[in-house]
């Protein structure tokens, strides 16, 4: 069943420029997606759309059967149901951990609010950090602190835009598995931003794919990796090599095979060491420049290589 609807939604900041074009997405409830798209493709007007706080031109957002409204036709631009977290945190640097998750509960009864609070310190592991002030956090433990005042409300939607860009990639990584176990466990509906594949598919394998404010595709990452609906959508797993002689018409460099002898000959130019192969930069009898990965390491620069791959692996345009 559709929970989150976000119908046609347009948007431009100025006129006849779309940031936004004719942008439709339906997400039942408790799923987790991932809106992938490079700087620029208006991830974040979306989802400042969709928590109500960005007017559009056109298009509607709907919670349910609740419309959401528009940050002009509202008296208090979002809404509770909705909460978005971004990259910069934004907690009370005065306030200790546990303050600034029970801040937004001020109004609720005592009871409840510490049960909530306590529920989260435990779900995000942040017990032991309870009395600590901000500055005294790590940066993926100052995000954890703002997802779970975003989260104390007991929020269905929650929309995370870039929130773990400041952090280093271990620990990205280790805070995107923990807290892709804890939205599960909470039932909620989120929508999490990135730029980066990798950690686009650490919190869910379902992809949205959106280029200049169009939705170009969306489903499981295999079905995109194996049938990627343009260029960008391909290119975004991995570098394309485009095939001589054969228009629009590319091969990635994993399922390229390299060998001593027979096939499409190239010279090595450069070779880079990275962590899973060696990545060789080689030049076609055409002068074309193509990536390959040499995953026994054992071509040098100089060298002469050929190259084979199955026809079943070209991707098409
Ligand atoms: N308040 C604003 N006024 C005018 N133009 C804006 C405003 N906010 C965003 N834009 C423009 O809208 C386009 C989309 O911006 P948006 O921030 O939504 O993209 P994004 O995909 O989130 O990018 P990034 O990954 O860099 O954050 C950009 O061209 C941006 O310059």
């Amino acid at each position: 069943m559709i929970y989150l609807n976000i119908d046609s939604i347009q948007k431009t900041y100025r006129k006849g420029d779309f940031v936004l074009k004719n942008f439709s997405l339906k997400i039942p409830k408790g799923k987790i997606i991932s809106l992938v798209g490079e700087s620029g493709s208006g991830k974040s007007t979306l989802l400042r759309i969709i928590a109500g706080l960005e007017n559009r031109d056109s298009g509607e957002i709907f919670l349910e059967n609740t419309r959401i409204l528009n940050p002009k036709e509202n008296l208090v631009p979002g809404f509770e149901e909705i909460q978005l977290v971004f990259q910069e945190y934004h907690l009370y640097p005065k306030s200790t951990v546990e303050q600034n998750i029970s801040r937004p509960l001020l109004l609720f009864e005592k009871e409840y609010r510490k049960a909530r609070v306590e529920k989260l310190l435990n779900l995000l592991g942040l017990e032991i950090h309870r009395d600590k002030l901000p500055k005294e956090l790590s940066g993926g433990q100052q995000q954890k602190v703002a997802i779970g005042r975003a989260l104390s409300l007991e929020p269905q939607v929650l929309l995370l835009d870039e929130p773990f860009s400041s952090l280093d990639t271990i620990q990205r990584r280790e805070l995107i598995a923990e807290l892709k176990t804890m939205f599960d466990q909470l039932g909620v509906t989120v929508i999490f931003v990135t730029h980066d594949l990798d950690d686009a598919l650490l919190m869910t394998d379902h992809l949205v794919i959106i280029q200049k404010g169009k939705l170009i595709q969306q489903g499981g990452a295999k079905e995109i990796f194996e049938k990627p609906k343009n260029l960008y959508a391909a290119k975004l797993f991995s570098h394309l090599n485009p095939i001589p002689d054969k228009t629009r018409t590319y091969i990635r460099p994993s399922d390229v095979q390299l060998f001593k002898t027979s096939g499409i000959p190239a010279k090595i130019m450069e070779r880079k060491y990275l962590v899973h192969y060696n990545q060789l930069t080689v030049k076609l009898p055409g002068g074309e420049q193509w990536l390959i990965e040499d995953k026994k390491r054992i071509f040098e620069v100089g060298e002469r290589v050929f190259l084979k791959w199955n026809a079943s692996s070209e991707i098409k345009f």
